[in-house]
């Protein structure tokens, strides 16, 4: 029987992932003999801005909402990472977020550091021109904490390019005339049509199958035929399962905040996704497949489960019941650090979040770039130099781990953070 979605989210837990890249972070700053200088700047977040901003609702009444931004670290250069609406956003949630930003962004090579915001809310309960209002207002509170040279959003759960360019709109329309276009770069994930970058709507999931896609290589797999699942059809599930499948892959159960679906013959991506379109964006109900209970979904018989929603996903519990002999996360700190060391004992090996799902930033990074330099790049090369980048990425860190006889977690979080102390040594510490 599938949940409603307000009682599934309700299942989520709201604490837990600051607590887990903590962890993750001192087990890697152990292994590296991390600075302790460089460590206890690391170990907390430059700025958090938490603001409360009224706006009017369709009908006539003023409700009070509230964001967050937090920036952990700009060692490498301006912040940068996403916005998230959703009803477990709190301070706690967004500075792990903005932890993970600084390590992804490190770890890929940008000359960015980290950030993340949000707004603790559920989107769903509110009209277009409510989320509109909403964002603007944000927008305008956030003011100049967040700028094109100093700190660039973009989108995340239940935010998108329509988010982005209200965003941008709002921050520009607080410029000069002759400045407003120089500021067009205050956001990434646009529309194309108002300064984005083609394929930026499928640069995470498609960074998300190439780390699979090489990671097989180096394990001599074949992905035809293989079985997926995945948490999260949205923007991230969505792609990544539409690039497994034009490798032959086959996806067998999905999950979103409405329900699980399975069918151990394949389910057709593209048909999913139009299903979902027309649907209210659920998967539930969709022709030839079955709904299961959610309990079920970690359990699922396949080769591959991709995480691609919410973080504290594989739990324990959960680590103990995985078939699958990979996991790619998608999402966010998906896994929590105890079930990672069950998951290590039964050797299912995991992409790291911060290498797998980087995709996403690396193409910010390309219209941010564009933007900066008044270019404009067609979809072919843009998607060949976000494969050669994570190609690169993923070989460093795939190659580093089996020389250091370590996961891929610890040796992505190792190479990010030398990177960064690299810097500050490079600098003086204390600028
Ligand atoms: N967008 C990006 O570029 C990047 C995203 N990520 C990470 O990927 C993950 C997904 O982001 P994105 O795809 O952009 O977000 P979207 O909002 O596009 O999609 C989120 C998906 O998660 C589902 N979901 C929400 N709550 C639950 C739940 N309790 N159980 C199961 N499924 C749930 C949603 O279901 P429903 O539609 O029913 O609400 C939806 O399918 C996040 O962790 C994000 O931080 C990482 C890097 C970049
Ligand atoms: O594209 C970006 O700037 C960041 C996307 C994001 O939030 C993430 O990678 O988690």
């Amino acid at each position: 029987m599938a949940l409603t979605k307000e009682t599934k989210q309700k299942q989520v837990p709201k604490q837990g992932m600051l607590e887990n890249v903590m962890k993750q972070f001192n087990t890697a700053s152990e292994l590296m003999n991390l600075n302790p200088n460089i460590k206890k700047i690391l170990s907390v977040t430059n700025n958090e801005l938490i603001i409360h901003f009224p706006v009017r609702m369709d009908n006539g009444e003023i409700e009070i909402f509230k964001g967050y931004r937090v920036q952990h670290n700009n060692a490498l250069g301006p912040y940068k990472g996403g916005l998230r609406y959703h009803p477990t956003i709190d301070i706690d949630a967004v500075k792990a977020l903005a932890m993970w930003m600084t390590w992804k962004t490190s770890l890929a090579g940008l000359p960015y550091g980290g950030a993340k915001g949000g707004i603790q809310m559920d989107p769903q309960k509110y009209s277009l021109s409510e989320l509109e209002r909403i964002t603007r207002r944000f927008a305008y509170a956030l003011g100049d904490n967040i700028g094109p040279e100093h700190d660039i959003p973009a989108p995340d759960v239940n935010t998108n390019a329509q988010t982005m360019a209200w965003i941008a709109d709002t921050y520009m329309s607080t410029k000069t005339p002759s400045e407003r276009s120089k500021n067009q770069h205050v956001v990434t994930g646009k529309p194309v049509g108002s300064g984005g970058l083609e394929g930026r709507d499928r640069a995470t999931g498609f960074g998300v199958f190439l780390t699979i896609k090489y990671w097989a290589e180096y394990k001599h797999i074949d992905l035809k035929d293989k079985t997926f699942i995945v948490q999260g059809f949205g923007n991230v599930g969505y792609w990544t399962s539409h690039f497994l499948q034009e490798v032959g892959a086959k996806l067998v159960g999905v999950q979103d905040a409405f329900g699980t679906i399975v069918n151990p013959k394949g389910l057709e991506v593209e048909s999913l996704f139009n299903y979902t379109e027309a649907n209210d964006g659920s998967i539930v109900g969709f022709p030839e497949s079955d709904i299961i209970d959610n309990d079920r979904f970690f359990a699922l018989d396949c080769d591959i489960c991709i995480p691609a929603a919410l973080g504290n996903q594989i739990t324990e519990d959960r680590a103990y019941q995985i078939k699958a002999f990979l996991i790619a996360e998608g999402a966010n700190g998906p896994t929590t650090v105890e079930a990672e060391k069950i998951l290590k004992e039964r050797g299912i090996e995991v992409i790291p979040d911060i290498l797998c799902n980087s995709g996403g930033v690396v193409g910010s990074y390309f219209e941010w770039l564009q933007n900066r330099n008044g270019e404009l790049w067609g979809l072919d090369e843009i998607m060949v130099k976000l494969d050669k980048r994570i190609k690169e990425v993923f070989k460093k860190v795939y190659e580093t781990s089996q020389i250091k006889n370590l996961d891929m977690r610890s040796t992505a979080y190792i190479i990010a953070i030398e990177r960064i102390e690299r810097a500050y040594i490079q600098r003086g510490i204390f600028p």
